[in-house]
């Protein structure tokens, strides 16, 4: 550990610079510049492109102290140095953010083994997860292994373009035994605009960030059917109980109370209304499925990533290997939809194709 006049002295690095790495690199840069427990810099590792001037993304990034791709209008703060080299971009650090979309990561994590300052701690702002042959992994447990290190995760209602304007938001960090290293997390996050709270609850804080994605989609394709707010607050309400079902069957140890926190119900409601899941979702459903979630994303989204339409899939592995699916009529039916196996008005079509409507209306074991 650094220290400085007898204090911890904290270096940050952020892997990953898409629309909200880049906003994260900012919040962070902003207190690392004035905290004396942080060194000022802040290395954002860029997945490198070439932009269509010819110039690397990294170089724009450090000429124009601005990601003209992912954050255009945006100055990040002179402390933040975009590094297209990963292992330079953690060199030294021992605070690590991982903020890439979540098909990523697991690469990113082999090229970092054997490379981190010893006793680095990390946290996770990637809302999926991966199923593995041995069964479903959380991405703050496959960075964790992975590494060796210690991993919380931070969710919440943060649609990035809103808090790079500096609109008022709240976040959650979940931790698993270690407040001390949570509340350093919650630290380096805290702005007046950006609020963040911590949770003795990492699996509940980390399902809620990934599964409201599928319920995103859900709401997005109940607005391309032109549908009103009744049935997509229905939406809501079906999605939110089969996000906090799926999420104790996995582990009994989530708490109810999470789902009231950031990460739970004001991240859906945020999703569903105003994020890019909805929005790719709402254009599949115009064009009545026959364009592919893959062809939309590409054209609307320029380079930013889905995360709901994998993890949809991901999560129906579970509920098929598991024989849960007539459990989870919601999320099994975006991913059917997703792959043309049901068509878009399906959504509200749960009597037809799932009998077991009931389970979600009445009282089971698990809701
Ligand atoms: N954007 C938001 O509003 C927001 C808010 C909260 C959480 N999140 C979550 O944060 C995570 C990161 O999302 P984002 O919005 O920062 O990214 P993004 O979707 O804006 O950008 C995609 C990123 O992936 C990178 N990339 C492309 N190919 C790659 C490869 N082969 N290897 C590594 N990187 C590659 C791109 O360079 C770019 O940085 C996601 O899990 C997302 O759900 C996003
Ligand atoms: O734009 P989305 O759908 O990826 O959602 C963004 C954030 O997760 C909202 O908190």
């Amino acid at each position: 550990m650094e220290m400085e006049n007898g204090h911890a002295k904290y270096r940050v690095a952020v892997i990953g610079s898409g629309n909200w790495g880049s906003v994260a690199s900012r919040l962070i840069a902003s207190n690392t510049a004035k905290l004396p427990s942080f060194y000022d810099e802040v290395r954002m590792w860029v997945f490198e492109e070439i932009l269509p001037t010819g110039r690397k993304l990294s170089e724009s990034i450090n000429e124009q102290n601005e990601n003209c791709k992912y954050l255009p209008g945006i100055k990040l703060g002179t402390n933040v140095i975009a590094d297209p080299d990963l292992e330079s971009a953690v060199k030294d650090a021992n605070m690590l953010v991982f903020v890439t979309p979540h098909q990523f990561v697991e690469g990113i994590c082999k090229k970092l083994v054997g490379k981190l300052t010893p006793g680095a701690e990390a946290i996770s702002l990637i809302k999926g997860m991966e199923v593995k042959m041995e069964g479903p992994c959380m991405i703050s447990k496959l960075i964790a292994d992975t590494l060796g290190i210690n991993c919380c995760v931070l969710m919440g209602a943060n649609i990035a373009n809103e808090i790079a304007v500096e609109e008022f938001s709240e976040a959650t960090i979940g931790y698993r035994k270690d407040k001390e290293v949570a509340n350093r997390w919650a630290k380096l996050f805290t702005t007046p605009y950006f609020l963040v709270s911590v949770a003795e609850d990492i699996e509940g804080v980390e399902l809620c960030g990934t599964l409201k994605n599928i319920v995103a989609i859900a709401a997005g394709l109940v607005d391309g059917l032109d549908m009103g707010n009744n049935t997509k607050a229905a939406i809501m309400r079906i999605g939110l109980r089969e996000m906090r079902a799926f999420s104790k069957l996995l582990f009994p140890s989530v708490r109810d109370n999470t789902f009231f926190e950031s990460c739970g119900v004001a991240d859906l409601i945020t999703t569903c209304l105003g994020g890019r899941n909805r929005r790719v979702a709402e254009a599949f459903a115009r064009n009545g499925g026959k364009r592919s979630f893959d062809e939309l994303e590409a054209e609307m989204l320029r380079g930013q990533k889905l995360q709901g339409v994998s993890t949809a899939r991901e999560v129906y592995e579970v509920l098929t290997y598991r024989g849960w699916q007539e459990l989870f009529p919601l999320l099994s039916t975006v991913h059917e939809i997703c792959i043309g196996q049901l068509p878009p008005t399906s959504i509200v079509e749960y009597s037809e194709h799932t009998p077991n409507l009931s389970i979600i209306g009445g009282h089971t074991p698990f809701y």
